[in-house]
């Protein structure tokens, strides 16, 4: 148990960091596994609500992978995906919506609202946040051929406006972007909640961005807990794409990294949200934890 002189030290650990982060935009990315775990985010969402009363400007991305795994299976649609992104049919892109916009968003923003702080729920189709052009086919070698698969509806960000988030962030409130993109022609597509994150950090100037998921960070061997990579460079982070270290879902989430760090955001981390105060502990913390991908 924390004695009274452990819990004044966590405070003055804790006291230059309120300082250096107030004002400063954060952006998190809540997993798709976390946003359906009710503990996780109940515990994660007190800690981005003590993030703003310390003077933070908090921006949530949020995911839904699982979730829209298990709908399409039960609808009978056999979810596929290449290299972290799921292929996206009319059908698919429908139930992307449908358990983003319409269920997983709004029950991250009256989840807020109920400890009292303001929040507001938007896609990439409001204001047109952020537009999107389709993907181009994608190279998968499939029993030693090289094949191209079309995606579907499948967006890679084209354009952003920040204008909206932050007058939003000014107002006080509380931002929650799901990751759905306008088209050229107004149609709905599917873009990978990391790399929405992502680029929202770059276009928002913000200090950090957070990506929360359920594992404790980069694994050398994903099968062996222990073998968390603490820090990582842009090069080291390309290098483990390139050698296969990282896969599926891994995948999209350090490329995000490396290009918000690329583009001038200063530090991103991948932690594990199912951890209690995981927040709080990279925020506030000299050692942080999970694993932080920065410049050099
Ligand atoms: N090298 C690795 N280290 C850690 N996790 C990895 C690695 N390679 C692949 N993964 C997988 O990536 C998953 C996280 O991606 P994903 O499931 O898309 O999470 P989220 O829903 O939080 O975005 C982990 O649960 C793990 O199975
Ligand atoms: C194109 C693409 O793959 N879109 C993702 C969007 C949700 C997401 O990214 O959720 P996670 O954070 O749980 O991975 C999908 O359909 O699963």
């Amino acid at each position: 148990m924390d004695t009274g002189l452990n819990r004044e030290n966590i405070l003055i650990e804790a006291l230059p960091y309120i300082k250096r982060f107030h004002g400063s935009t954060i952006v998190i990315k809540f997993g798709g596994h976390i946003v359906i775990d009710e503990e996780s985010i109940k515990n994660i969402i007190k800690d981005i609500i003590l993030l703003k009363y310390v003077g933070m400007k908090p921006v949530i991305v949020h995911g839904g992978g699982p979730e829209i795994t298990r709908v399409m299976n039960e609808m009978g649609i056999k979810p596929k995906s290449v290299d972290g992104l799921r292929i996206t049919d009319e059908k698919t892109i429908e139930i992307a919506r449908m358990v983003l916009i319409g269920n997983i968003n709004t029950k991250i923003v009256s989840k807020i609202e109920k400890e009292g702080v303001k929040s507001i729920g938007l896609s990439g189709k409001d204001g047109k946040l952020f537009t999107a052009r389709k993907k181009g086919k994608k190279k998968v070698e499939i029993e030693g051929e090289e094949k191209k698969i079309d995606l579907g509806y499948v967006g890679e960000i084209e354009n952003v406006d920040p204008e909206l988030i932050e007058i939003m962030t000014e107002r006080s409130y509380i931002p929650v972007i799901s990751p759905i993109a306008i088209g050229q022609t107004g149609i709905s597509l599917n873009v990978n909640a990391d790399s929405v994150a992502g680029r929202l950090a770059h276009e928002l100037n913000a200090r950090k961005l957070i990506m929360a998921t359920n594992v404790d960070g980069v694994l050398k061997d994903p099968s062996d807990k222990s073998t968390l990579i603490s820090e990582l460079s842009i090069k080291e982070s390309k290098s483990i794409i390139r050698d296969g270290t990282v896969e599926g879902g891994m995948i999209p989430k350090v490329k995000a990294c490396i290009n918000a760090v690329n583009k001038g955001v200063k530090k991103a981390h991948i932690i594990n949200g199912e951890k209690n105060h995981s927040i709080l502990l990279e925020i506030f913390t000299d050692e942080g934890i999970g694993t932080m991908i920065k410049k050099n």
